[in-house]
């Protein structure tokens, strides 16, 4: 499905959700709760009408945080167009008019209170978990197990383990609901079994630099500390995995603390927030599964230990390409500074890593961030945007002559690192 067609059919979806919470909004607000659905609705409406007829980009008329900042990058995308032309939805990058349709959808509940606050995505994020279910249990199951049996293992095998829940990791980023226009797009069987039939679509393996960096605080003394950041994409089965990921790390001794960074509002449909972060982990908690309701007791007392940490910053909603970040988010730039290994999960990130630039494909992966080099990192991501940087000579021509989607199909996947350079 192409853009032009995804996108209306995302706020088509939207509408359809507001509409069908109007009883939540009489039940908690009154008349008023319903005043702010017929606004929300019609501001929704014409939104899809702006888009569909290519009308110019409005400036924002919210006061958030970040208004002022996407307004300014308004200006800037006027000062690329030649004499007096207007930005508009078909006529301006792909990657800026993505990220403001979802900032529009901000704006739209931003200005229908009292019922603001409601996240127009919840509804499928939580579907999309249930729907998973049985495959996170058996990864909830197999870390518990690899739990038990951990403390006789030797550097091999832990590499072996981490190395799968690496891949895990990667393969559990099939499941965003944006590309699927918001359809169930869950995981429904357990991924740990097929890895090896994976491999093959493994296009960038730097699995080994990772190992190393993890290897050191292994090896190191009791003293030693390794923070690990994970930047998280989608929140269901891809989030699970992420958790499934950072707990071994710290149980394995691989990692002394996690940062986990999260969006501050609803986007791309299935991107993590706070409210999803902590969901997550206390419906896993509450389960009547042994081994999921342990996986969400740990994650719980990570967070209170100071062991696991949950970080949000506007910056991560954005239109901005990541080399602008120590311009733009000075205080996230020397956040990210402060660890050891940044793991930025999904396609968006890969997509604002590399500026969403027509690279050729042989480009280094350290050339395509230009100067964005806060700490070690790497993209863990499978390719559903025409994007792709670092691959051996002729792959990508072998790949484009025998699949013409292979890029944004979701069926190939890289693990790539970039020392800082
Ligand atoms: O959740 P992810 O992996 O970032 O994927 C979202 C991707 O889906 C799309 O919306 C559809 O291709 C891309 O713009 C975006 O890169
Ligand atoms: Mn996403």
């Amino acid at each position: 499905m192409k853009v032009k067609d995804r996108l209306p059919q995302i706020l088509t979806k939207v509408i359809d959700t507001i509409h069908r919470n109007k009883n939540k909004f009489l039940e908690d607000y009154g008349e008023e709760g319903i005043e702010a659905e017929k606004k929300a609705i019609s501001f929704f409406s014409k939104l899809r009408n702006e888009l569909q007829t290519d009308k110019p980009i409005l400036a924002l008329s919210d006061q958030q945080p970040d208004t002022q900042i996407w307004n300014q990058y308004l200006d800037y995308q006027k000062t690329l167009l030649s004499n007096g032309e207007e930005p508009s939805w078909f006529r301006s990058p792909w990657l800026y008019v993505e990220c403001y349709m979802y900032r529009r959808i901000q704006e739209g509940m931003c200005l229908s209170p009292p019922i603001s606050g409601f996240d127009v995505f919840e509804d499928v994020k939580k579907e999309s978990f249930f729907q998973s279910q049985p495959a996170m249990l058996s990864l909830c199951a197999h870390l518990q197990e690899l739990k038990g049996k951990m403390s006789g293992f030797s550097n091999t095998e832990v590499r072996e383990e981490i190395h799968k829940l690496l891949q895990v990791s990667l393969w559990g980023n099939k499941c965003d609901l944006s590309i699927s226009g918001g359809q169930d797009n869950s995981q429904k069987t357990s991924v740990l079994s097929s890895l090896e039939d994976f491999k093959a679509f493994i296009l960038v393996d730097d699995m080994d630099s990772l190992w190393n960096i993890l290897l050191r605080n292994r090896d190191g003394n009791n003293e030693s500390r390794t923070r690990v950041d994970i930047v998280l994409d989608n929140a269901g089965f891809e989030l699970v995995t992420d958790f499934i990921l950072a707990d071994a790390m710290l149980s394995l001794n691989l990692a002394t603390e996690v940062h986990f960074h999260g969006k501050v509002g609803p986007w791309y449909v299935s991107d993590t927030t706070k409210h999803d972060y902590d969901w997550t982990i206390q419906k896993c908690l509450a389960t009547n599964n042994k081994w999921m309701s342990k996986c969400g007791q740990t994650w719980k007392e990570n967070l209170k230990k100071g062991r696991w940490v949950y970080h949000q910053h506007l910056f991560w909603t954005l239109p901005h390409e990541y080399c602008t970040m120590a311009e733009v988010a000075p205080d996230l730039y020397t956040e990210l500074q402060k660890s050891d290994l940044v793991l930025f999960k999904g396609d968006l990130n890969y997509r604002k890593l590399t500026g969403d630039r027509k690279w050729d494909y042989t480009v280094p992966f350290s050339e395509a961030l230009r100067s964005f080099h806060p700490a070690p990192l790497c993209s863990i991501r499978t390719l559903k945007a025409d994007v792709q940087v670092g691959l051996q000579e002729g792959v990508g021509e072998r790949l484009s002559a025998a699949e013409t989607d292979w890029m944004i199909s979701g069926k190939y996947g890289v693990i790539q690192f970039s020392p800082v350079v």
